[in-house]
């Protein structure tokens, strides 16, 4: 997978050489580029902003900027990528956005700053390149980078090869539309705590039952939303007792 990112804060996504992700570009499995947004100003102050029309407080990010670097890294005639755009105004960032990323050959972002880049640029680019909005949750940033940031680890950890235990994508939160239950390891009593016997039992049924049991609680508990969400068949014919 190919990643770009254009941001006036490139430096943001040093952490990105960093463990998995690190490993996945040393690999060649993602190939990811950071580009400064001001290399595509002319202006001696390298001006990325200005006042927004019909007033109001801040800046917006100016269209010119974006529209040369979005025709430089995704050049009309080619194989487009998909532009991703984080915004509070954005649709919410999901683990099935994660999947559905993780199948795209070219992720192209967008980070904006200040009250947001001029709707122009979103429009124009949509004429050439599929163009998602995106929202990692109700609450406000300085700017895009960390959301990025946030994107392309859930969606690197999906791409073959990244996570050396596979199986460990089975069963996490948010994998079978249910949060995860609550993990242990050694020592077996901590604190005076023990761990729950059933884990200890080697009974795998049991185990198996159990967790799900605990799963299911949990999102009962922290996130109902999930459950409404849930298809039918999900929940075992004794739990629709329940
Ligand atoms: N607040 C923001 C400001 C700029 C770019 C993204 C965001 C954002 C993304 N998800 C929530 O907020």
């Amino acid at each position: 997978m190919r990643v770009d990112v254009v941001s006036i804060f490139p430096e943001y996504f040093a952490p990105l050489d960093l463990s998995l992700i690190g490993r996945a570009r040393a690999s060649g499995t993602l190939q990811l580029a950071v580009h400064d947004l001001r290399t595509w100003t002319h202006d001696v102050h390298r001006t990325v902003d200005d006042t927004p029309y019909g007033g109001g407080p801040g800046m917006v990010m100016r269209p010119e900027p974006w529209g040369e670097a979005l025709e430089a890294l995704a050049p009309p005639g080619g194989n487009p990528p998909r532009l991703l755009v984080p915004t509070p105004a954005g649709a919410p960032f999901t683990q099935a956005l994660a999947h559905e990323l993780a199948a795209e050959p070219h992720l192209l972002f967008a980070c904006g700053r200040y009250e947001g880049i001029d709707q122009r640029v979103l429009e124009h680019a949509a004429s050439r390149m599929p163009v998602t909005e995106v929202s990692l949750g109700d609450y406000v940033l300085f700017g895009g980078e960390v959301a990025v940031l946030v994107i392309l680890e859930a969606v690197t950890r999906l791409l073959p090869g990244v996570l050396g235990n596979v199986g460990s994508l089975d069963d996490e939160s948010h994998a079978h539309g249910l949060l995860e239950a609550p993990m242990y390891t050694k020592p077996a009593v901590w604190r005076g705590q023990e761990v729950p016997t059933v884990l200890r039992s080697g009974d795998h049924g049991k185990i198996a039952r159990w967790r799900r049991d605990e799963a299911l609680a949990r999102t009962v508990a922290r996130r109902p939303d999930m459950i409404a969400a849930l298809p039918p068949e999900c929940l075992d014919p004794r739990d629709r007792a329940a």
